[in-house]
């Protein structure tokens, strides 16, 4: 099956590499051009626009930062919809809010093509590693068909009914992550300031019914100030912003949300953006630097 792939950063870098190692071929596209170099020594083909990537593939798949990124790859000058036509399909894995995965849907559908929206849970290893978890929905024949490319990139696929409904589930995920990683920041200051060791911290919470993966990977790393991106801070500030737009819709307050969104904004002013959304705990420990918003 030839895949084109729309979007090669931290995620969608390692999603056409795994792609290639299990012998899709895969025609790639990134806004900057020279991160194709990687995925082309590793056999992909360059196409120089999203529209020619279109062209030349019957599935394209798009891993892209936010709604703007995710708006302008289809809708502007040598975008998607230039070449989407009928038989093509297009999988949207980014994490975006619901409004903007349907106009996208409803553009790829009136040019004739089929849409699916698919983002994940899992961040840079379980990329690399196929463990990704889909929630995907939209056109569920375009499901039926892109699922060996799923079964190549997760460890689990859902279908979740029509457009909006895969963007909803992974900004309910997120927002409960982003407020977790708070609360996680909060207890490993207080244990800090209070004379407890942190590390001991991190192991009683994993011996206890609030062990999880996420405590886990991340406490060690944070506890020796250190924020490698995987899933970079400023990506999970814009999907609590878009779970407590989506909390305003449908008037459920979430304060823990909001009190969390505070922090990862206070974080980006600081200029820690750019770093794992673990850095979140510079702020609540009071030890960010100054710096610009990233
Ligand atoms: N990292 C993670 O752990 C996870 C991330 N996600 C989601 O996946 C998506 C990608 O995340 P990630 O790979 O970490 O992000 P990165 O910041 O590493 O990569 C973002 C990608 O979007 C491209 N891009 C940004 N703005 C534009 C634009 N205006 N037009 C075209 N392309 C643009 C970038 O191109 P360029 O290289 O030119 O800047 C790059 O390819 C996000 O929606 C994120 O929320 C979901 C699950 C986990
Ligand atoms: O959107 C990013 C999710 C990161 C994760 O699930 O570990």
């Amino acid at each position: 099956m030839e895949v084109g792939f729309l979007g090669l950063g931290i995620m969608g870098k390692a999603m056409a590499s795994r792609l290639l190692k299990h012998g899709f071929r895969v025609t790639v596209w990134n806004r900057t051009l020279s991160k194709c170099e990687e995925l082309v020594e590793q056999g992909a083909s360059i196409g120089e626009t999203p529209a020619m990537v279109v062209k030349k593939c019957k599935y394209t798949i798009a891993m892209l930062s936010d709604p703007a990124a995710a708006l302008s790859v289809v809708f502007e000058k040598d975008g998607v919809l230039e070449q989407i036509s009928e038989g093509k399909g297009y999988i949207d894995m980014s994490t975006v809010d619901a409004d903007t995965s349907s106009k996208i849907s409803e553009a790829i559908i009136k040019n004739g093509g089929s849409f699916l929206e698919g983002p994940v849970s899992g961040s840079k290893k379980p990329a690399e590693d196929g463990q990704l978890i889909i929630l995907s929905a939209g056109d569920k024949a375009l499901y039926e068909v892109i699922l060996p490319v799923f079964d190549v990139l997760g460890k689990k696929s859902f279908f979740l009914g029509e457009v909006g409904k895969g963007a909803r589930m992974k900004l309910v995920v997120n927002m409960i992550m982003g407020s977790m990683m708070n609360a996680l920041s909060e207890g490993l200051c207080l244990a800090d300031k209070s004379g407890l060791s942190p590390q001991t911290l991190l192991d009683v919470l994993d011996l206890g019914a609030c062990s999880n993966p996420m405590f886990k990977l991340k406490g060690p790393a944070m506890i020796e100030s250190k924020y490698p991106p995987a899933f970079p801070l400023k990506h999970q500030q814009k999907d609590m912003r878009l779970a407590l737009c989506l909390g305003d819709e449908h008037a459920v307050s979430m304060p823990i949300a909001a009190a969390s969104n505070e922090a990862f904004k206070k974080a980006r002013s600081h200029g820690l953006g750019d770093l794992d959304f673990s850095a979140v705990y510079e702020i609540v420990k009071g030890t960010a630097p100054s710096g610009n918003a990233a």
